[in-house]
């Protein structure tokens, strides 16, 4: 069986974080593992408290996984400060560690900050160069170049900067734009895009965690960037199709073993 690692926050309320990629790998097939990096109160309105883990609780988490398992991928998710951001990449490069996808998570749907201001440069200095895939939304690509956001060519040109800070692949995400969800991947020769018609929900908790973890969980499984990202954008697409109206706010997606068969993908590998 193909296993695949979450380094990331947990979200209490099951939508983001965590919680949503071993739901994503579950309904992808594949085992999962995680390694928490903070511990949030959370719910459908909001983040209400942060925790942090220490960086040696980190580090011992990433040892006790490595030291016995074969991981075939990984993503990092919610990263909080530029100590936990450092242990990380000193691990990964430790254990020569080159499957990974990097989700830069800076501010929840909610409006709260995951990632203190300061360690932005952190995480563009360490583990940006580390990525094998990055899947910045329209904000995150905005903070990390300092371009301005707003048309399919913007996000092309955005693209290219983070490829050129040292991402191997860079997919922007279009949920944050006005009219349709189309998602730019960059891989440093050329550009493809794949088009989402936007679903008209406001429960999108958790988009972009369940995008990258089945990015994760689809190069787990063996399958080449472009495709696994193809693949992805299906089941993301399906599981905001289905996402749940849990709890007063903004709700999660839905992860179904039936929602994979449904978007085509059980023939794969
Ligand atoms: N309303 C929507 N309809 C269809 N696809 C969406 C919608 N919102 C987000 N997506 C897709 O979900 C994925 C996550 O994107 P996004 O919401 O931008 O990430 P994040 O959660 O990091 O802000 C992307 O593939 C994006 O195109
Ligand atoms: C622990 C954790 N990690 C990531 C997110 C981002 O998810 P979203 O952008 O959907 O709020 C979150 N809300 N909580």
């Amino acid at each position: 069986m193909k296993k695949a690692l979450t380094i990331a926050g947990s979200d209490s309320s099951g939508g983001a974080g965590i919680q949503a990629d071993l739901k994503t790998f579950s309904a992808h097939g594949v085992f999962g593992m995680s390694v928490i990096t903070a511990i949030t109160a959370q719910n459908t309105q909001g983040v209400f408290a942060v925790q942090d883990i220490s960086p040696e609780m980190i580090g011992r988490q990433i040892d006790a996984i490595f030291d016995d398992i074969d991981v075939d991928a990984l993503k990092i998710g919610m990263v909080s400060v530029t100590d936990t951001i450092k242990v990380i990449a000193e691990k990964l490069q430790e254990y020569h560690f080159s499957q990974i996808v990097l989700d830069p998570v800076m501010i929840s749907k909610s409006g709260y900050s995951l990632l203190q201001p300061e360690a932005g440069e952190a995480l563009i200095k360490y583990l940006l160069p580390l990525a094998m895939v990055v899947t910045p939304n329209i904000p995150e690509a905005e903070v990390i170049t300092g371009l301005h956001i707003e048309t399919l060519a913007d996000m092309k040109k955005a693209a290219k900067a983070i490829h050129d800070l040292g991402a191997a692949n860079v997919l922007i995400k279009g949920g944050h734009m006005e009219d349709d969800a189309t998602d730019i991947l960059f891989d440093g020769e050329k550009y493809l895009e794949y088009p989402g018609r936007r679903i008209d929900t406001k429960h999108t908790h958790g988009t972009g965690c369940t995008l990258s973890s089945s990015i994760t969980a689809n190069i787990a499984r063996g399958i080449p960037v472009e495709r696994a990202v193809e693949q992805s954008k299906r089941y993301i697409t399906t599981a905001i199709e289905h996402s749940l109206a849990i709890g007063k706010g903004v709700g999660p997606t839905h992860h179904f073993y039936e929602l994979y068969q449904k978007a085509g993908m059980t023939d794969e590998q």
